[in-house]
């Protein structure tokens, strides 16, 4: 049943983190903007990604601490309590209950409309309701798609009701005995989490380790750690066939294994579990949207360029930010793209007098045309300095190029490693603290390109080498900034003596 149309200056497709931002900030300078969202209002960061898994994963990480301290150990003997995480992480969910973020969105003036869009032609959009309403939505300036992605999740497990990062995320039970197929990010970090409430857990990967993305020391220290715990991570894995029964799930595996003494010890098996979480990477949310109106391919990523800008689509006004774009896939970039695209929006078609902006020093029209590499107007960190944090134990974060990175990008590198062990604060904070740290140096202009740290509490001392890499900070400048003893920081410190300074 269609309803009348309504107008808005701009309309965002997805309220999720990324969603959210764009509209806020695009709205600043006057402009009307509704947000369409199907499901809950926060996406999936907050219900089924970045907030419950960090939920499950931190019980174990202050338990390891405290273990980890000769005189603190005696105090923290038990093992955790399922339920109890559970129920926490079902708190910092919200309860799958988006009130909260309903009500932000309100009081910032936006417009929610409840439903599933779907272009049909330029500016121009059909919003399908639950309740079965077509309600016709125009946009005026500009639409953005900020959709997110969909796990990938292979033929092979059609029958057996996988579970992806979703019912991981959201269990309310946890299983005797888990697979988890994958050796990125959710894999490597459910794993942790599920092995720490006690599942048996087995990572299946397809290639020679895990992380791919990082340093190879830093999936090689997570993988030790994971067996040390017990996990079985078995490399050079193919799941051949999954089958369910009242037994469990049966999964057929192909793979190559090498013991210690280099033996291959690997072959077909059949492993029975009682749950496999599919980790093997997202897709763009692109199929129904309706982008065949468009002329744009649905199915794939919408790629932009650094304002986020839709390639292919003429007229300035197709914008697409957050996963959806396949040139991001975390929380932060995709926020940081949502300021970006939501200043290109709030001052090209800012709907004061045409000076406003300068006047006020808010989102300038003049400022946006003539926009620069690291102006508010181009996402110029996606390439340049993309920051990452796994939340394993040990936690595993870097920014910038890799150390092979950088050799293909035709860089003259130095490397400079340290352990972090060795640090006086590594002392202190647990007996046998293990972990390094990794500059990749730009020797042309002395400055770092990349940065890699790998240990217990490692995550918060990425934002320091974030900022030498967003603010080229040459390392004799670098040698300025005094870290605090005894603090982590003082790696820093001992990586520029590496340097020789
Ligand atoms: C298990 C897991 C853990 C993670 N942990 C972290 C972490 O610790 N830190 C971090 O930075 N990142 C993390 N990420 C990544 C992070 O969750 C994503 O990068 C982020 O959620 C992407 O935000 P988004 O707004 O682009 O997409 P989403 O959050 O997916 O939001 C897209 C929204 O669009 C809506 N939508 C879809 N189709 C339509 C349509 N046709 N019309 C209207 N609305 C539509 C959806 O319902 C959804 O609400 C994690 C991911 C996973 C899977
Ligand atoms: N802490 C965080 O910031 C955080 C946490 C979780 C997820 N995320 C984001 O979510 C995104 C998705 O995470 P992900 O772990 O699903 O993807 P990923 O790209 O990190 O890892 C995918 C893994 O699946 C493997 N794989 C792919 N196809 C396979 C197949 N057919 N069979 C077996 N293995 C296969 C790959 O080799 C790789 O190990 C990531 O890019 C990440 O940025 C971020």
């Amino acid at each position: 049943m269609a309803e009348e149309t309504s107008h808005y200056d701009v309309v965002v497709l997805g309220a999720g983190a990324v969603g959210e931002n764009v509209a806020d900030r695009a709205s600043r300078t006057g402009l009307s903007v509704a947000v369409v969202e199907p499901a809950l209002v926060g996406g999936e960061c907050s219900y089924w990604a970045c907030m419950p898994s960090k939920a499950l994963l931190r019980p174990g990480d202050a338990v390891a601490a405290a273990q980890a301290v000769p005189g603190a150990d005696a105090a923290v003997t038990g093992r955790l309590d399922p339920a109890a995480v559970l129920a926490r992480r079902d708190e910092v969910a919200a309860h799958w209950d988006d009130a909260g973020q309903v009500a932000w969105v309100e009081g910032a003036g936006l417009t929610l409309l409840r439903g599933h869009a779907r272009f049909t032609g330029p500016r121009t959009l059909v919003v399908d309701g639950a309740d079965g309403t077509e309600r016709v939505v125009t946009a005026r300036c500009a639409v953005v798609v900020a959709t997110g992605s969909l796990p990938v999740v292979a033929e092979t497990f059609a029958t057996v009701r996988p579970w992806t990062s979703r019912e991981a995320t959201s269990a309310h039970r946890v299983p005797e005995r888990l697979a988890v197929v994958g050796g990125g990010v959710v894999a490597t970090e459910l794993a942790t989490a599920f092995a720490d409430l006690g599942s048996d857990v087995t990572v299946l990967v397809r290639g020679g380790r895990l992380l791919t993305g990082a340093e190879p020391f830093a999936g090689q220290a997570v993988a030790r750690a994971l067996a040390d715990r017990g996990v079985r991570v078995v490399v050079g894995a193919t799941v051949t066939s999954a089958v369910r029964d009242d037994a469990g799930v049966h999964l057929d595996v192909v793979h190559r294994a090498v013991d210690g003494a280099g033996n291959d010890t690997g072959g077909p098996e059949r492993l029975t579990v009682d749950e496999v979480l599919v980790a093997t990477g997202r897709r763009p949310a692109t199929d129904d949207l309706g982008l065949e109106t468009l002329g744009l391919r649905p199915g794939g990523a919408l790629e932009v360029d650094d304002r986020l800008q839709v390639a292919g689509v003429d007229g300035g006004w197709l914008f697409a930010a957050g996963d959806v774009t396949g040139r991001t896939a975390t929380t932060h970039q995709g926020k940081y793209d949502a300021r970006v695209v939501g200043d290109v929006i709030a001052a090209r078609f800012d709907p004061r007098p045409a000076d406003a902006g300068d006047a006020l020093g808010g989102p300038s029209r003049q400022d946006e045309a003539a926009a620069v590499p690291w102006s508010r107007y181009r996402a110029t960190a996606d390439t340049a300095a993309v920051p990452q944090v796994v939340f394993t134990r040990p936690q595993v974060a870097w920014v910038g190029r890799t150390q092979e990175q950088a050799a293909h990008a035709g860089l003259d590198v130095e490397v400079l490693t340290y352990e972090l062990g060795d640090l006086a604060a590594a002392t202190v904070t647990a007996a046998g603290y293990e972990g390094r740290a990794q500059l990749v140096v730009d020797t042309r202009r002395d400055v770092v390109v990349g940065a890699t740290f790998v240990g217990p509490d490692v995550a918060d001392m990425l934002h320091a080498a974030t900022i030498a890499v967003v603010g080229e900070v040459p390392l004799s400048r670098l040698w300025h900034a005094v870290p605090s003893y005894p603090t982590l920081s003082e790696v820093w410190l001992r990586l520029l003596e590496a340097a020789g300074r």
